[in-house]
């Protein structure tokens, strides 16, 4: 082996920092090929490639010098994480354990060939989700589960909620993430978790009332209010909490619908009826898998369909983040029938920011898309939508929306954890 793989800030960071790949000790022009590995706690390898030409001095920073072609083309500093592809079809990139990291192996070898080349250079690259000081406590209290991460520092901090979509269980990498920036963050869990109800039949907000309870006689939870974050269904839960709880002073919806789905929705003696699917109306795309885009039943009364969450009546104000491309539903239309209903009731137009190429799962910075998997409501494969690369810029621009809305509404610093861990 004779060239050195480098990557700065040097040791570990966070799964959300990018990061600056450069290789040194080639011949001037040399060409090459870059290969990032990992794999997940399921055993299942992500992999991606890209073929590059060192410059006249031997060096070759991905800032700099375009990918050839391989698993991405162009100047794409990150492609090597962004562009990762499950061995497993249908395989979505998830972590389970944020108390360690993922290692990404980056290898370069000589020529364009991936799998044939001579190894010349290869570094082990850490990539963690639980920032430095940043503490992880299992939440058991009262009926509410699910884990609470707090920034490093005696606090108090801005509190947030995080909810996932279909699906049950817990996932806590974005909460732990959003710790790191300083938000005490609550990753929920709400059904199909320790002894939470295994099916989910209807929602019920006062479970999620007493999740909002537990975040604010928290100690270290800065008052009077909260923010709330959600993907898919777990934004339609975040927009029913804030039309009916109170103490919601901020919320943000990626891809939620801003209508009671495919479950009703109760509050006390409220009911929002499930505006219902129709299996019909699913498409099979040429790929095979399932495009469930129009499942949906349509909505007939326009924004005062009995099945529209009131979102006028949420206090704080609410940020849509709005996926073009999304495949689950019509996330553009039906954030536009939100802002309408919003604007109907004399309330200002919200914030929505859409992304063309992006699918339905707008994840953190650098997730690889995840094109199609499980869909358990229907309980099988459907696509989500998105174009990796358009998706990428999408995920690294709403992170950074998402964080400055809540600074913004809850007085938060965006403080952020050293990048050396
Ligand atoms: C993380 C998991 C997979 C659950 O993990 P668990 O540990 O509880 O389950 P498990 O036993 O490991 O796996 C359960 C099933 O999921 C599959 N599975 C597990 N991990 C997976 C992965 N990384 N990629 C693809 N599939 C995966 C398993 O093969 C298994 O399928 P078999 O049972 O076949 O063996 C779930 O919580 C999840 O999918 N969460 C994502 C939530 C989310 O944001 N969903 C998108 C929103 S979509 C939405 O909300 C739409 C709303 C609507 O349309 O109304």
């Amino acid at each position: 082996m004779a060239a050195t793989v480098t990557v700065e800030p040097a040791g570990r960071c966070l799964w959300d920092e990018p990061v600056r790949i450069a290789v040194r000790g080639l011949a001037p022009g040399q060409p090459v090929t870059l290969r990032a590995s990992l794999r997940d706690e399921k055993g299942a390898l992500f992999r991606a490639h890209a073929r590059y030409r060192a410059d006249a001095t031997g060096r070759l920073d991905l800032e700099r010098a375009p990918a050839l072609g391989g698993s991405f083309a162009g100047l794409e500093p990150m492609g090597l994480l962004w562009a990762l592809e499950p061995d497993k079809p249908l395989w979505r990139f998830l972590k389970r354990d944020v108390q360690t990291p993922f290692a990404v192996q980056l290898e370069v070898l000589d020529g364009h060939e991936p799998e044939a080349g001579r190894l010349l250079g290869r570094a082990v690259h850490e990539r963690a989700f639980l920032g430095p000081g940043v503490r992880r406590e299992p939440v058991r209290a009262g009926r509410v589960r699910g884990t609470l991460f707090l920034p490093p520092g005696p606090g108090s901090f801005p509190g947030v909620i995080d909810i996932f979509g279909v699906g049950g269980g817990l996932l806590e990498y974005r909460a732990s993430l959003l710790a790191s920036h300083g938000f005490a963050t609550l990753a929920l869990a709400y059904y199909d978790f320790d002894d939470l109800p295994t099916r989910l039949d209807s929602i019920h907000l006062d479970y999620f009332e007493e999740a909002v309870s537990y975040m604010l006689q928290h100690a270290q939870v800065k008052g009077p209010g909260i923010g709330l974050l959600g993907i898919s269904l777990g934004a339609d839960i975040c927009l029913s909490m804030a039309s009916f709880l109170k103490n919601i002073s901020a919320t943000v919806s990626i891809n939620g619908s801003g209508v009671s789905g495919s479950a009703d929705i109760h509050y006390k003696q409220t009911c929002l009826p499930r505006l219902g699917y129709d299996l019909r109306r699913i498409k099979v795309a040429f790929s095979g898998l399932l495009d469930i885009v129009d499942m949906r039943n349509d909505v007939v009364g326009g924004c005062e369909d009995p099945s529209m969450i009131p979102v006028d009546k949420a206090q704080g104000p609410i940020l849509f983040i709005v996926g073009l491309d999304d495949h689950n539903w019509r996330s553009e239309f039906y954030a536009q029938l939100a802002s309408d209903r919003l604007q109907a009731h004399g309330k200002e137009k919200p914030q929505i920011i859409s992304y063309p190429g992006a699918g339905h799962n707008i994840e953190p910075p650098y997730f690889p898309l995840c094109p199609a998997s499980l869909h358990k409501l229907v309980d099988k494969p459907v696509l989500w939508g998105g174009e990796p690369r358009a998706h990428s810029k999408a995920q690294v621009d709403a992170w950074k929306q998402i964080l400055t809305f809540f600074c913004k509404h809850l007085g938060g610093t965006q403080k952020r954890a050293s990048p050396k861990l």
